[in-house]
């Protein structure tokens, strides 16, 4: 046992009643220094469509990224259930919700960040559809900046609020989440009626560990945090991939 495993205890093996639900970065996949260097392992991707075919198709990646980078990055998936921009945008059989379009002031604010940005090689800035995100991972002195920037970006963009991101923040529209995503996803087949199962690993996955909590299912923080409600936990993605039934190394 290490860390948090002394009180929260690993997930039980996959079960084909489950309606799986499932964060891409930091979770499916390790961290980068960025979100384009990303290596996704061989197989995943099959794997995790022999699963939706073990599930019935009850199984949605749940991701901040959008559903295009989502597909890009497993494009053997593209036929599986998602939730992409943090749940403003989903797929599901014969449904398709698309992301607001983004407002105009958003256009000015990129090209600003960009410029922004030559001062700091490393940072990098990620736009997609209506939300706005500022990495900093490859380049920790832009954190002050990059924050600073995004404050000042909201009073420009009604509507929209900022979340932190891992090392990062997140510039986008209020009202949606991917608990959100996850309880629409459950009022429908192939979820309906299915124990919720979601494994993820930062702040914005809470609210799907508070929602499939309430369900009486099974919330599986990835890495270690102490303020998670979660209830079980895997250390890192290569125990998540591991668990879903990879033959990897953990
Ligand atoms: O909900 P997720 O699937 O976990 O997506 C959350 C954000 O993940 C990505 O950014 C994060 O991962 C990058 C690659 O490891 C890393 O460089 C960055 O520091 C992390 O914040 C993605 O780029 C974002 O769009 C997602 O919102």
């Amino acid at each position: 046992m290490d860390g948090n495993d002394t009180f929260r205890s690993r997930p039980p093996r996959l079960r084909s009643d489950w309606a799986l639900f499932l964060d891409v970065d930091g979770c499916l996949l390790d961290h980068a220094s960025s979100p384009a260097q990303v290596e996704v392992p061989q197989r995943l991707g099959e794997r995790l469509c022999e699963i939706g075919s073990e599930l019935d198709g009850a199984i949605a990646l749940v991701s901040g990224r959008s559903i295009v980078a989502l597909d890009e990055l497993f494009p053997d998936c593209s036929g599986l259930c998602a939730a992409g921009l943090h749940g403003l945008e989903r797929r599901m059989p014969g449904a398709r919700v698309d992301a607001p379009a983004p407002p105009q002031a958003l256009n000015q604010l990129i090209d600003e960040a960009r410029k922004l940005l030559r001062d700091y090689p490393g940072a990098c800035v990620e736009a997609s559809g209506p939300c706005l995100n500022l990495h900093w991972r490859g380049a920790p002195g832009a954190s002050g900046a990059l924050g600073e920037f995004a404050l000042l970006a909201l009073a420009a963009l009604p509507g929209y609020r900022l979340h932190p991101g891992v090392h990062g923040v997140e510039i986008r529209p209020f009202g949606f989440d991917k608990g959100q995503a996850i309880t629409d996803f459950m009022a429908h087949p192939p979820f309906l009626g299915r124990k919720p199962v979601f494994a993820g690993d930062d702040l914005a996955d809470e609210c799907g560990f508070a929602v499939v909590n309430a369900r009486s299912g099974i919330s599986v923080l990835v890495g270690d945090r102490d303020d998670s409600v979660a209830r079980h936990r895997l250390a890192d993605p290569s125990r998540v991939r591991v668990w879903l039934g990879m033959r990897e190394a953990a």
